[in-house]
């Protein structure tokens, strides 16, 4: 089978996004490529989350433009902090999806249930979704956006409210995805959990991109002085 067309990269030119007259970002220029993970860090309330709904094209750009520059459709999905599970199995919950992109009924059965066993859900195909934990829900969520193989996978701080354990089984399940040649781009006010998953780091600081760098450059002495006070774990005003 051949690959389909890759639509990356995605471009951010110039983006700049207000609400309520307060400059949310400001300026954002940015390739995302294909790769190992993209960490999006910074204070709270930089941006982040913002960036994320911008480049997933669910708040349209005040300034600037998001452009896919390869030749391929886009191809993107997104995953939030609270996972939105339907009042249906967990198998059903990954089936849902593959419905709606035209899937035939047995193709979505074996594209589903291979997902669920990907991430380890297996045993929990036939439990009602929305009684399993928060970390097997986020799981969950991660297979039913990744069932599709979207080139790009928006997680907007999956690990928010999870214990370790629980952060761990998600961390590795992203890891996994990233392993099947989904570009994983990622916020996290969590360090610790940057180094470990990312492969390039971008630092916003009230709504200004100040850097991106490969994983190594960035932790071993970022540009930004900024960036360098937030590693050391300065409050940022
Ligand atoms: N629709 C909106 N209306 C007004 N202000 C908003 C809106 N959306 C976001 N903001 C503000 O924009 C700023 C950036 O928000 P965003 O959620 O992107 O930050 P963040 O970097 O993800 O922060 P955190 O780490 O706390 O999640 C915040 O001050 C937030 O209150």
């Amino acid at each position: 089978m051949r690959a389909p067309e890759a639509a990356l990269p995605l471009l951010a030119e110039g983006l700049g996004y207000a609400a309520g007259g307060v400059a949310i970002l400001r300026g954002v220029t940015l390739a995302i490529e294909a790769g190992p993970p993209l960490l999006v860090i910074g204070p709270n309330g930089a941006g982040k989350s913002v960036l994320l709904r911008l480049l997933h094209g669910l708040l349209p750009p005040g300034a600037g433009r998001i452009h896919w520059a390869g030749p391929g459709p886009k191809r993107d999905a997104m995953v939030f902090q609270r996972p939105v599970m339907l009042r249906r199995t967990a198998l059903a919950n990954l089936e849902y999806p593959l419905a709606l992109a035209g899937l035939p009924r047995a193709a979505r059965r074996a594209r589903a249930e291979a997902a669920l066993a990907e991430s380890g859900l297996a045993a929990l195909a036939g439990r009602p979704a929305r009684r399993l934990s928060g970390g097997e829900q986020q799981r969950l969520a991660l297979a039913r956006a990744a069932a599709l193989a979207p080139e790009v996978l928006f997680l907007d701080e999956p690990c928010a409210s999870l214990d370790p354990a629980a952060t761990r089984a998600v961390e590795a399940a992203i890891a996994g995805i990233a392993a099947r040649g989904t570009k994983i781009v990622m916020t996290t006010h969590d360090l610790a959990q940057a180094r470990r998953l990312a492969g390039e780091v971008a630092f916003l600081h009230r709504g200004r991109l100040l850097d991106h760098a490969p994983a190594a450059a960035f932790f071993a002495g970022p540009a930004a002085p900024e960036a360098a006070a937030f590693l050391r774990g300065e409050l940022l005003a």
